[in-house]
């Protein structure tokens, strides 16, 4: 049996890796898609840093399932993190709300776990971060990208705690969970 994808998306600083992070420790048969990214390594996200020149060049051989560009950075979803579908699992992967459409041609039966949050908290979340400089946070904080219709998609608040947001993902997700 063949696992699904689970697209994690929303606006920068609302904790996409924070939560699916806390959902796998809950869920350890959850994989965790590590992405390769054009971006020094950094302690919040467990991706793989790349230069531009072998980003171009992995993306012209094949290696990834998904790439897309945000933020002046390039994002790439290898086709090696995918073998856990193989084995029945899920994969959670952090992605840019703009490449949910190529997703869903890409990845049967993609489902959407949507992270919200008010701006306030955004704002507070990026600047505690510390990752970015002041600009390129107001430049994070002031993009829009609404969600594509017709996914089948799950909105979760995470403006509580990281808990409360990673058990309520997983209860939407996985409502038979709550059964056993
Ligand atoms: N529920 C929460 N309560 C308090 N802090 C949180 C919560 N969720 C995430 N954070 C913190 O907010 C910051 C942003 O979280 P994270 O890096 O996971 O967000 P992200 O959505 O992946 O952001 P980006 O798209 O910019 O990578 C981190 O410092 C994280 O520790
Ligand atoms: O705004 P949108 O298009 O949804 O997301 C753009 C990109 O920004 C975030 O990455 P990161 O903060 O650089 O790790 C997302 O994970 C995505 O790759």
């Amino acid at each position: 049996m063949s696992g699904r994808v689970i697209a994690v998306v929303g606006p920068s600083g609302v904790g996409k890796d924070t939560v699916m992070a806390a959902m796998a420790a809950r869920m350890p048969e959850l994989h965790l898609v590590r992405r390769v990214v054009t971006r020094p390594a950094s302690g919040t996200e467990p991706f793989e840093a790349v230069s531009d020149a072998d980003f171009a060049r992995r993306e012209a051989g094949g290696a990834f399932a998904l790439s897309w560009r945000a933020h002046g950075l390039s994002y790439g979803l290898p086709w090696t993190e995918l073998a856990a579908l193989e084995e029945g699992r899920d994969a959670l992967a952090n992605l840019s709300r703009r490449a949910l459409l190529p997703a869903q041609a890409r990845f049967a039966g993609l489902r959407v776990l949507a992270l919200e949050a008010p701006a306030e908290v955004l704002a507070r979340r990026l600047a505690g971060r510390g990752r970015e400089t002041a600009g390129q946070i107001a430049a994070r904080l002031a993009r829009e990208a609404p969600l594509p219709e017709g996914l089948d998609v799950a909105r979760i608040e995470n403006s509580g705690t990281v808990a409360e947001a990673a058990e309520a993902a997983l209860a939407a997700l996985y409502p038979e969970r709550a059964l056993s």
